[in-house]
């Protein structure tokens, strides 16, 4: 072949693929018409997928920031940023005051999950319902989890769970520990929302629940071998198991015999609208579907990370361990257990809580979507985009959190963020449910711990993951060490 063959197909091959890079965002330029030139600025990547495969290529490696971090060094500290994201045109947002607008104004943005998350969620679940319907669900199922009447009856049972986990696995060896935590926070989502239910059924839930998630942030390719379509299946699995309780307690309320112990599939199963139309067997499921999820994975995952981080800082670790301690030597000698107000009194375990929940910021983002054209930060979202609301760059902007990578409890001291800027639970309307369930959870937990067990990881380096969620490789892996005789 000759040298001016070679050179012209480079140049053709260096043409198309200039062409192909900027194809998709010339294509939602045109669909916009006018208002192109009010668009945040940004890059809409490759036709068809956008801007997924770096989204992939950097939550694959070892520096996940380097994703938005690379929008911000094109396009400048302008906090707004236009891709194209899980098969739609997006808008991420990064900054404090931009999230709390797109968060708390539900006049202009509804909630805008891809509808690859929506079928495996559940289109009856709170992301995929009306702004009235989910208003009213909301209301029914988030006061069972609220106020300090249902968490001090809570918190007897998560008190006994945690101790007699903490004991099983100090006598197991190594451990998965991740495996386990989501293990017992499984069991205690399961007592408020399906108290009733056997081990076996809670096994095979828990176990379909692990496979769906993996699917959760994956591409939604259905086909087999992909996470995606393996987490399709396990919904179809969950559903099944969950119908089958439903018919079971149908049956029993028919033959007036259901059981005296009320949880929350009996609150949705009597629960009616103005009109007295009751929830049908589908919306019943998905929104417990979706709570059984949002339940367990978030605060287990947390539990771990705490641990983790306190263990691998011994003054830090100390100083939580000397407060527990306190808490402990405080209590009246006829009192069982931990009460709420001595919850209320660890202040530093709180901000070793917050400082995990910053660290690590398991929602690394949520999804909406925006019902009219609307300016944030000067620029457009026209109707209809996505809005990617990035809590994981605002929890690591070093002017907000000086050296955000460090894992320091300390910097809570005096320092109330200001709002927009520490968004663990979200915030607005959809602000989580559980989120005083969650700290209440991870509070027992290291309560115990702190007093009585240390954590030794097999591999302390071992690489992470970031998808769905940060974690370890290996899970992990590591002994629970009993280092005290006191329970
Ligand atoms: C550390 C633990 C947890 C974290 C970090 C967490 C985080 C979040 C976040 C960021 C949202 C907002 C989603 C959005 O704006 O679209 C959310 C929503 C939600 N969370 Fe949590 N969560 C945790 C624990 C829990 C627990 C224990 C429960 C239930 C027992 C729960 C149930 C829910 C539900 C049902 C929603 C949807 C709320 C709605 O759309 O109205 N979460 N969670």
């Amino acid at each position: 072949m000759s040298f001016s063959l070679v050179l012209s197909v480079a140049i053709f091959l260096l043409v198309l693929l200039g062409f192909l890079r900027r194809v998709n965002g010339w294509f939602y330029d045109y669909k916009v018409g006018e208002k192109s030139y009010e668009l945040p600025p940004g890059d809409m990547g490759w036709p068809f997928i956008g801007n997924m495969w770096s989204f992939l290529l950097a939550f694959k490696s070892n520096n996940p920031d380097s994703f938005v971090s690379s929008f911000i060094q094109r396009f400048g500290r302008t906090g707004i940023y236009k891709a194209f994201m899980f098969g739609n045109p997006s808008v991420i947002v990064t900054t404090p005051e931009a999230c709390k607008r797109v968060l708390t104004d539900d006049e202009t943005f509804m909630p805008g999950w891809p509808v690859s998350t929506v079928k495996l969620m559940g289109e009856k679940s709170f992301i995929g319902i009306s702004f009235e319907e989910h208003k009213r669900l909301r209301r029914l199922t988030a006061a069972p989890i609220n106020g300090n009447e249902a968490l001090s009856i809570y918190m007897c049972y998560i008190e006994d769970l945690v101790k007699s986990a903490l004991d099983k696995w100090s006598k197991m060896g190594k451990i998965e520990f991740l495996t386990e935590v989501r293990r017992l926070t499984f069991r205690i989502v399961m007592y408020i929302f399906l108290s009733s239910e056997s081990e076996a059924v809670l096994e095979a839930l828990e176990r379909e629940y692990t496979t769906l998630n993996y699917g959760v942030r994956a591409l939604a390719i259905n086909i087999p071998g992909f996470a995606y379509y393996s987490a399709l299946k396990s919904r179809k699995k969950l559903v099944a198991l969950f119908q089958s309780i439903l018919n079971e307690r149908r049956s029993r309320i028919k033959s007036n015999s259901a059981s005296s112990k009320r949880d929350m599939m009996d609150a949705l199963l009597h629960v009616e609208d103005e009109n007295g139309r009751k929830l049908n067997d589908e919306e019943i499921i998905d929104v417990l579907l979706m709570y059984l999820n949002a339940g367990h994975e978030s605060s287990g995952h947390i539990i771990m990370w705490a641990t983790v981080f306190l263990q691998k800082n011994p003054e830090i670790f100390a100083k939580a361990k000397a407060e527990q301690e306190a808490v402990a030597k405080n209590r009246p000698p006829n009192q069982k257990g931990m009460t709420l107000r001595e919850y209320r009194q660890m202040e530093y375990l709180s901000k070793v809580i917050d400082e995990t929940l910053r660290l690590v910021t398991f929602s690394l983002t949520v999804f909406r979507e925006a019902k009219k054209d609307v300016k944030v930060n000067g620029y457009t979202i026209p109707k209809g985009w996505k809005v990617l609301v990035w809590f994981r760059t605002v929890h690591h902007d070093e002017d907000i959190y000086p050296e955000p990578l460090e894992f320091n409890p300390s910097r809570w001291d005096d320092f109330t963020p200001k709002a927009g800027s520490f968004l663990p639970f979200g915030a607005g309307s959809r602000l989580c449910p559980g989120n005083d369930l969650a700290k209440l959870e991870i509070s027992v937990f290291l309560h115990h711990f702190l007093l009585n067990y240390k954590l030794e990881r097999e591999n302390p380096e071992c690489p992470l993951m970031f998808l769905p969620h940060t974690r370890p490789k290996d899970n992990c892996m590591g002994t629970i060490r009993r280092v005290s005789s006191e329970n």
